[in-house]
């Protein structure tokens, strides 16, 4: 006989950017986001007031890790700047690239920065009653640009796992999202970003078996 998953209903606190019923959560930290920013100094500096701050949490709902089912939470992320960089989360490709994404926003005003595989950039706004699909194959990562906690709902194909190496690799995305001295927020080219090589590029797009299951 088949056993069925029950149905659940999970209530989001604006308020806080928690969601109840979930099956897991984690926080990170500032020192935990080293790396990340182009400016080393300014990351440095910040550490003695920030060091043991959360930037981000996730609550999630994920039933299992099946091809077929959905794995969707909320993030919450902090208002803030590393040097004139707006605050990211750490940002990914799927595991199983071809796997996509949607974000909806519900508080703040955020940014979705998407890269290709070969190097494009694309921006997305996340702010609230605004869906952002992320295609198959884009890596991603979220930017607070506002001024207040930017808190967003995602939705994702459970078997996608994420493969947080690709940006490592390339030297950080190729865009970063700084403040513009002006009340808003402007892109610049990331001098560190290297391109992906034809080999690494053709590995993502390669054929994974599918899982089944019984
Ligand atoms: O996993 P990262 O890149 O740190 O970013 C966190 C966000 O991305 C997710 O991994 C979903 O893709 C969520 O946990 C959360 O929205
Ligand atoms: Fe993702």
């Amino acid at each position: 006989m088949t056993t069925y998953f029950e149905p659940v209903g999970c209530a989001i606190d604006l308020a806080t950017g928690a969601m109840s019923n979930p099956t897991g959560q984690y926080k990170k930290h500032f020192r935990d986001l080293d790396g990340l920013y182009g400016d080393a100094a300014a990351f440095e500096a910040m550490r003695a007031e920030w060091n043991d701050r959360v930037v981000y949490d996730v609550s999630e709902f994920r039933p299992r890790e099946t091809a077929g089912d959905l794995i969707f939470g909320v993030t919450r992320m902090s208002p803030g700047k590393v040097g004139d960089e707006f605050f990211v989360t750490r940002g990914h490709i799927h595991r199983n690239a071809d796997r996509p994404e949607i974000y909806y926003g519900q508080k703040g005003r955020g940014l979705m920065l998407l890269e290709s595989p070969a190097g494009e950039v694309r921006v997305v706004p996340v702010e609230p009653m605004t869906v952002c699909y992320v295609p198959p194959f884009w890596i991603h990562r979220s930017v607070n640009v506002g001024s207040e906690d930017l808190v967003m709902l995602f939705c994702y194909p459970a078997d996608s796992g994420q493969d947080y190496e690709i940006i490592a690799c390339s030297g950080g995305m190729r865009a970063r999202i700084v403040d513009d001295g002006a009340g808003g927020w402007k892109e610049v080219e990331n001098p560190d970003w290297r391109p992906r090589d034809a080999a690494t590029i053709a590995a993502l797009h390669q054929a994974k078996p599918v899982e089944v299951s019984i």
